[in-house]
């Protein structure tokens, strides 16, 4: 962990931190409501976080003192909206990179911004995107991460944490500057035109990928295969020699 030598160019310069909060995106959204200003890469981090929201209205359970919650902003105007699912790539892998050196690579990222290990749910993103015409305004760019916690309440039944997977503690706000050093080296990238690898990065650590699994659409539960993942985040997915492409909404892993 590089957390003394680390740099804060950018992400995370502008660090604000929180005893309690109902859920650091939430937080974030409000400020920017009231037209407080605000700095891009500006982050809040929540030592507790008692209403934690994730994907398709979730609940995020965060443990205090012991899971990282917290949230970026980033204002990517250079963004059209038609590319948003860049910002999930940059962030995930952001996680990903930050992981993989103590996790191993038995880490993957689940389509779409996922964070497993070995079939069980060590971190999660929610990423929500507010637009002027056709770009990106602002991006509230939360993470969740298990870090410390020793066993979950039943209602999180998949979930894991580096402590469970390595028997160490970490200091939360160290993983933190990590991952905001790695999504920020990312953003820039894609910033200044270089996003030709993001992709490629993407799928390199995309769970399931060229692998046979079971998936759910509507009712029917069949046998496909992850081949990709479309520009604009959709999964590919090939039934009997056809590819098609599904949204979140639309697809289940299933887990036997
Ligand atoms: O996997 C998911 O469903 C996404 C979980 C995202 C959780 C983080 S914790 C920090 C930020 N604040 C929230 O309320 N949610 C995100």
């Amino acid at each position: 962990m590089q957390n003394n030598n680390f740099l804060r160019a950018f992400v995370g310069q502008n660090l604000i931190t929180l005893k309690e909060v109902d859920s650091t995106n939430t937080f974030l959204k409000n400020i920017l409501a009231n037209n407080e200003p605000l700095p891009d890469g500006t982050v809040i981090m929540a030592e507790s976080q008692i209403a934690g929201r994730g994907q398709q209205q979730n609940k995020w359970y965060s443990s205090t003192g012991e899971s990282l919650a917290f949230s970026i902003l980033l204002k990517p105007h250079f963004l059209a909206l038609a590319s948003q699912f860049q910002l999930t790539q940059i962030v995930s892998i952001g996680v990903y990179e930050t992981l993989l050196p103590l996790v191993g690579n038995k880490l993957k990222i689940k389509w779409p911004n996922d964070i497993y290990v070995g079939g069980r749910k060590l971190g999660g993103i929610l990423i929500e995107n507010q637009v002027q015409g056709s770009a990106i305004k602002n991006s509230i760019i939360g993470i969740g991460l298990n870090v410390n916690q020793t066993n979950f309440p039943a209602w999180v039944p998949n979930a894991v944490s580096l402590r469970q997977i390595l028997q160490t503690d970490y200091d939360l706000k160290a993983l933190m500057f990590e991952i905001c050093s790695h999504i920020e080296r990312w953003y820039f990238k894609l910033k200044e035109g270089n996003g030709s690898q993001l992709n490629e990065a993407y799928l390199h650590s995309l769970y399931w990928l060229n692998k046979k699994g079971r998936f759910k659409v509507q009712d029917a539960i069949f046998e496909g295969m992850v081949t990709g993942v479309s520009a604009e985040g959709l999964l590919q997915v090939m039934q009997d020699g056809h590819v098609k492409a599904y949204n979140l909404k639309e697809i289940q892993f299933i887990h036997n």
